[in-house]
């Protein structure tokens, strides 16, 4: 049935779209199955997508109408779509009549992942209005309150020198809290890595004493603070809140120290939620893992990172993982930027739409994935600053002399980046950057040939 008589108002204008304020845009590359017509097909989506279904049911009313998603814009040359769904269209929570990004999803993203007439489609950009937009959390805490834990700058504090605690598993609790004391002496964050939570070989109330005995002696002996970004990630909201309680009580007078990492793709909007909400005083990093099955360039369908990135921001993420925009080990690209920019700015561009962020705080972007000392400069060229959380797992223990030279050749090599330096002139004069450059030598022969002379080394 072709339906878009009613699903498709292609005389709508997206600038009047905007300016009523009355729609959440929605920018989709769409392309229909082989056999069906690109508008019909659309149609069909955007019903699907709001009030209707593959038939005309009898129980439509005048108001039903009214809520209908339409299609207002389509080029089935470039495969696009764009769909604008009325604000009343979502749900919104019974207990404060607050927005929710499960909701957000279901329709936007939600069935009409499946349909049988649509060969693909995937979500590039959004378009949230502000009277939708006041209506989320947004975050409540980002990277101004860490450096004002590291007794720093509060607007340009610049990188926050952090690490995963590797390996990936398989360390138990002291030989884990060994480790962050190791990288305590040179950096300033860690982070559990995604799987580590309460493995009967590292039981969680141990690690976690131990990791608090390591912070607090790690900031005696170098007198400056520390941070922790402990995984709360679970299934179940009272696990959360207990692993959370516990963490906090724990820490004890160091609590204001402590992030909780939520793996926000895995467990979804819900469990982001709950520590925005259970915790809204500690920084809440929202990893990622496993969003690479849809946001892949590779991957047709769901929604991409630059999409993923803007959602964290308004369920209230204080610091999510963007990538390294080509610069380390996970897919990205330069332009991967435009998504920190989403992220950090009062008011930015994404690939479709222009959005105001109505003074809702910055989320942090943590930089992550295959980085060490070397790729720092380019990353902060490309980026045009340095103001992220920015964690080597392998670039810090990987380091030949260990995890505290590990941190101190991050700092050096942001400190080099700051101070305009060249990073191989920086390194005569500072050890553990040199011996980066001996440890990564892979790296080191790609980004800075002529290094093995300038530095001495065969
Ligand atoms: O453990 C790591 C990186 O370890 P290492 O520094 O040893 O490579 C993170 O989970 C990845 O950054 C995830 O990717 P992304 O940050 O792109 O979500
Ligand atoms: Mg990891």
């Amino acid at each position: 049935m072709d339906q878009s008589n009613r699903y498709a108002r292609l005389d709508l204008n997206e600038a009047d779209l905007i300016a009523g304020g009355r729609h959440v845009l929605c920018a989709y590359i769409m392309k229909p199955k082989a056999g069906y017509g690109y508008l019909e097909t659309a149609a069909h989506f955007a019903a699907e997508s709001s009030t209707g279904t593959n038939v005309e049911v009898s129980t439509t009313d005048d108001f039903t109408r009214g809520v209908d998603a339409l299609v207002y814009e389509i080029d089935p040359d470039k495969e696009l779509m764009k769909i604008a769904y009325p604000v009343e269209l979502f749900d919104r929570n019974i207990i404060d009549g607050r927005a929710m990004l499960c909701s957000f999803l279901t329709l936007t993203i939600g069935n009409n992942q499946g349909m049988g007439d649509v060969e693909y489609a995937k979500m590039h950009d959004f378009y949230v209005p502000p009277a939708y937009l006041r209506l989320f959390d947004g975050p409540s805490m980002n990277i101004a309150d860490m450096w004002r834990v590291l007794g720093r700058d509060v607007n340009d504090g610049g990188m926050v020198v952090g690490t995963i605690i590797k390996p990936k598993l398989g360390l138990r609790p002291q030989p884990f809290a060994d480790a962050c004391y190791e990288f305590w002496l040179g950096g300033d964050f860690i982070k559990n890595d995604e799987p580590q939570g309460n493995q009967t070989f590292a039981p969680l109330k141990e690690t976690i004493r131990l990791v608090a005995d390591a912070m607090k002696r790690a900031q005696d002996e170098t007198g400056e603070a520390k941070l922790f970004s402990a995984n709360i990630t679970a299934d179940d909201h009272y696990e959360m809140v207990a692993r959370g309680e516990y963490i906090l009580e724990t820490f004890g007078e160091n609590a204001d120290h402590v992030a909780f990492l939520v793996d926000g793709y895995v467990t979804g909007p819900a469990a982001i939620t709950t520590a925005r909400r259970s915790f809204p005083r500690q920084f809440l990093h929202y990893h990622r893992a496993g969003h690479g099955a849809v946001t892949s360039p590779q991957s047709m369908r769901g929604y991409t990172a630059f999409v993923l990135s803007k959602m964290s921001r308004l369920q209230g993420a204080s610091g999510i993982h963007t990538g390294t925009m080509g610069y380390g080990k996970m897919e990205g690209e330069a332009a991967d930027k435009i998504m920190a920019f989403m992220l950090t700015d009062e008011a930015a561009m994404g690939p479709y739409y222009h959005q105001d962020w109505l003074g809702m705080k910055a989320t942090t972007p943590i930089i992550s994935g295959g980085m060490n000392a070397l790729r720092l400069p380019g990353f902060f060229d490309n980026l045009g600053h340095s103001n992220v959380i920015q964690t080597s797992g392998g670039g810090a223990f990987g380091h030949l002399d260990g995890g505290t030279a590990g941190a101190i050749s991050l700092r050096q090599a942001h400190d080099a980046w700051k101070a305009g330096v060249d990073l191989v002139t920086y390194a005569k004069e500072h050890k553990e950057l040199a011996r980066a450059f001996e440890s990564f030598a892979h790296d080191s022969d790609k980004l800075y040939p002529g290094w093995r002379d300038a530095l001495g080394v065969a």
